[in-house]
């Protein structure tokens, strides 16, 4: 007998300038994932929005990646694998199109064999497949996740601001895969680089938790990642400035790029438009989009 679910996942942004690979925001943008487990060998793929046509239908698709990983976990064997996807989250652009395809497939088969994972177990497989935990943790918890590895486990820590703030994701046209922005980063970087991430990431947190978003201009500074991406990012730096001056709290790239995000408390079109305008600039066709924190994470629709 065929057994069906559908999961609702957000995307989200990670890193939020200095929090490289720990620090993510569940967003309210959403993909559906429905998975059909069946007796009859084979496995298909329905894939409608972003990425149609272009997501494989193979083990290569982290998806299908994910539901294996734990019917091979749990023991159950299910020969036939159909996916039905509906996708919101640009792929490629920052915004966790893969931790949210990578969480749905590992939420949906884990209900489908009677929920013998925990969120833990799911967070440290997901953690796995993606190589870092900062946009799987929010795609599985909501809000605001800061999260670290300890001997291959990741631990978090989950929170909501006291008061809410808005984001701005500016959506360039062209995609980044986040390997090939790994791949320009530094083996290491100076001392002084360090101690300014840790200080901004400290005061990120701080001013998350407490609401002082006006901290959040100096908070998002980072010099671990950012700089070193700059020059895979057209105009990156004057997005950003701009942002800053339409009246953003602070701005930075959102993942690992090619999205940049700012955070507003006030007119958030206003700052789109401009950031928009900015990346036109450079000869970048863009779009924003208006963001929120989502509170769910992942759910069973
Ligand atoms: N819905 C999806 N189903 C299967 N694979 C997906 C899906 N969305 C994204 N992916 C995979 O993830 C890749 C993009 O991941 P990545 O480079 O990390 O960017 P990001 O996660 O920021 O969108 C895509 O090229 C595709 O291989
Ligand atoms: N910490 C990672 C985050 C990648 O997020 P994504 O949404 O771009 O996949 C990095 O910066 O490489």
């Amino acid at each position: 007998m065929a057994n069906t679910v559908k999961i609702r996942v957000p995307g989200t942004t990670a890193n939020c300038g200095p929090g490289f690979d720990a620090v993510g925001i569940a967003c309210t943008i959403y993909n559906e994932l429905e998975l059909t487990l069946s007796p009859q060998a084979g496995i298909s793929l329905e894939v409608a929005g972003e990425g149609a046509g272009a997501i494989p239908a193979d083990g290569s698709n982290v998806a299908i990646k994910a539901v294996q990983m734990v019917l091979n976990k749990t023991g159950r064997h299910y020969p036939g694998i159909a996916l039905k996807m509906v996708n919101n989250i640009p792929l490629a652009r920052g915004l966790g199109s893969s931790a949210a395809a990578i969480v749905g497939g590992l939420v949906a088969a884990n209900e489908l064999t009677g929920c013998q994972l925990s969120k833990q177990e799911i967070l440290d497989m997901a953690t796995s497949i993606e190589g870092h935990p900062d946009n799987v943790a929010p795609a599985i918890f909501g809000g605001i996740t800061v999260s670290i590895m300890d001997s291959g486990s990741a631990k978090y820590l989950r929170f909501l601001p006291p008061k809410d703030f808005s984001m701005v994701a500016v959506i360039p046209e062209f995609n980044l895969s986040t390997k090939a922005a790994r791949r320009v980063l530094p083996e290491s970087v100076p001392f002084a680089d360090a101690v300014f991430n840790v200080s901004r990431s400290a005061l990120l947190v701080g001013a998350l938790c407490t609401g002082e978003f006006k901290l959040l201009l100096h908070a998002l500074e980072d010099r671990l990642h950012q700089p070193y991406r700059e020059k895979l990012i057209p105009g990156m730096a004057q997005v950003l400035t701009a942002a800053r001056q339409a009246g953003a709290l602070g701005a930075a790239l959102s993942g690992a790029g090619p999205c940049l995000l700012a955070f507003t408390d006030g007119d958030s079109d206003e700052v789109g438009q401009v950031m928009v305008k900015a990346f036109n600039i450079h000869k970048i066709k863009a779009r924003y989009q208006l963001l929120n924190i989502d509170r769910q994470g992942a759910i069973i629709l």
